[in-house]
């Protein structure tokens, strides 16, 4: 069995790191190896660049994660995890459904779910067989500017749900312990991490805070 698609079965905890968008490949990858020994996972995530860089970075990142022993999910695109063997996808609302990520990517993947702020989409999520439930935004995010909003309450609520819980949006080392607090078993960090004055300091942090 692919040892990425192995943390499927535990219980998966802790800094759930995504890229920002870069279009620099050699930089990206030099921006990412030093926090990789901090992340639980990494989401490959660039919406600005073309289809070809895209495949080139995401098959740049599974090289570095496999080395690391980190899974790599990648964002929006099941096809593309497929092309680059990725641990999995993260499918929002506009990015197709569970089951066709499910037929292409086979039963050990990964594929997680946007819930935003939504219980009942969540509870859907997990009828149709999703990994893990992502919740947010739970802060202002630079990132994502106009992402709609999602109070800590909502993480308690999913406790009734049987799978891991992300928590995104604006998230730094310092307010991330009230939503670990509220039940997150991972916190998906951009700025918190990449844009933090020491990258690799606050991804240690981040990490510091599940242990
Ligand atoms: C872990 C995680 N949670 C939420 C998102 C957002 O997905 P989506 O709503 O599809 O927005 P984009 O990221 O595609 O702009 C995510 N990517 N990862
Ligand atoms: C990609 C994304 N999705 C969100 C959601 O709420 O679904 S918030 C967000 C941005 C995350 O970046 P940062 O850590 O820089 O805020
Ligand atoms: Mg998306």
């Amino acid at each position: 069995m692919n040892p990425h698609r192995r943390q499927r079965q535990h219980s998966p905890r802790g800094l759930y790191l995504v890229t920002p968008d870069d279009a620099d490949c050699g930089q990206l990858s030099a921006r990412v190896a030093p926090l990789l020994p901090f992340a639980t996972w990494l989401q490959y995530r660039n919406k600005a660049a073309d289809p070809a860089l895209r495949r080139h970075q995401a098959a740049a990142l599974q090289a570095m994660c496999a080395e690391a022993g980190v899974a790599l999910i990648v964002n929006d695109d099941p096809a593309l995890a497929a092309a680059v063997g990725a641990a999995g996808v993260h499918l929002g609302a506009d990015d197709g459904d569970i089951a066709a990520a499910r037929a292409l990517l086979g039963a050990d993947a990964i594929i997680g779910v946007s819930c935003y702020d939504d219980i009942d989409r969540a509870r859907a999520a997990t009828a149709s067989g999703a990994d893990y439930l992502a919740f947010g935004a739970f802060f202002p995010s630079s990132t994502k500017p106009a992402a709609r909003r999602a109070r800590p309450e909502l993480l308690r609520q999913a406790a009734s749900l049987p799978l891991p819980r992300v928590a995104i949006g604006g998230i730094t080392p310092d307010n991330a312990p009230a939503l670990i607090a509220a039940g997150a078993d991972l916190i998906a960090v951009i700025g918190g991490v990449f844009d933090a004055p020491d990258p690799t300091a606050a991804a240690r942090a981040c990490r510091a805070l599940f242990t």
